[in-house]
């Protein structure tokens, strides 16, 4: 099983390199792979499993957090409405977003980043991702607010960008033009 010493911190290149895709059809490797960080996800939410091996919470995990130069990404969460999100996806791409913007009143973390970096992450409120799935389909997901915040902090981390990249440096706590809080 994926543990926290699985994970590679700031300053792992693959942190800030550009994911290569992986071949289609799935290998089993990679099937595998996605299964494998789908679980890491869940365990971290499980308190007694989380508590046990020592596991951060979070919501989604990307290939290159593994070391990894791979695009693919696991997520694994509720929305604000009681939605659940359970994926693991294969060369994920933004096919298209909204012009509004939308961020976390309370920022952003990385499991990547054992660090408090304070601030306002800007990110498009609605975009429309397409993916291959686990079992090899081509999805298209519409996802706005917490769940397209998500989405594309996973995204970035194939595109070798980390939520602090997206910080006003200026003024962290600027808001752009047309960005709403998600509570
Ligand atoms: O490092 C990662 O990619 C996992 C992040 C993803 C994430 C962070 C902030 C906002 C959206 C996604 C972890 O989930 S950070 C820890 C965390 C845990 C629960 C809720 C939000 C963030
Ligand atoms: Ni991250």
């Amino acid at each position: 099983m994926l543990t926290m010493k699985d994970i590679v911190r700031e300053g792992h290149p693959s942190l800030t390199t550009i994911a290569d895709e992986v071949t289609i059809p799935l290998t089993k490797e990679d099937k595998q792979l996605l299964g494998d960080m789908l679980q890491f996800i869940k365990n971290s939410q499980d308190e007694e499993i989380a508590q046990k091996y020592g596991l951060r919470a979070g919501v989604g995990l990307a290939a290159p957090q593994l070391g990894l130069n791979k695009r693919l990404i696991a997520v694994h969460f509720e929305d604000g409405r009681g939605k659940k999100y359970s994926y693991g996806l294969a060369n994920p791409k933004i096919i298209s977003h909204s012009v509004e913007k939308a961020y976390l009143p309370s920022g952003e973390g990385c499991l990547s980043v054992d660090r408090n970096i304070e601030g306002y992450v800007p990110r498009y409120a609605r975009v429309t991702v397409k993916a291959i799935n686990m079992d090899g389909e081509v999805i298209k997901l519409r996802l706005k607010d917490y769940a397209a915040i998500v989405f594309q902090h996973e995204i970035d981390h194939l595109n070798g960008i980390m939520f602090y990249d997206h910080i006003n440096q200026q003024n962290p706590f600027f808001i752009p033009e047309y960005a709403k809080p998600i509570e």
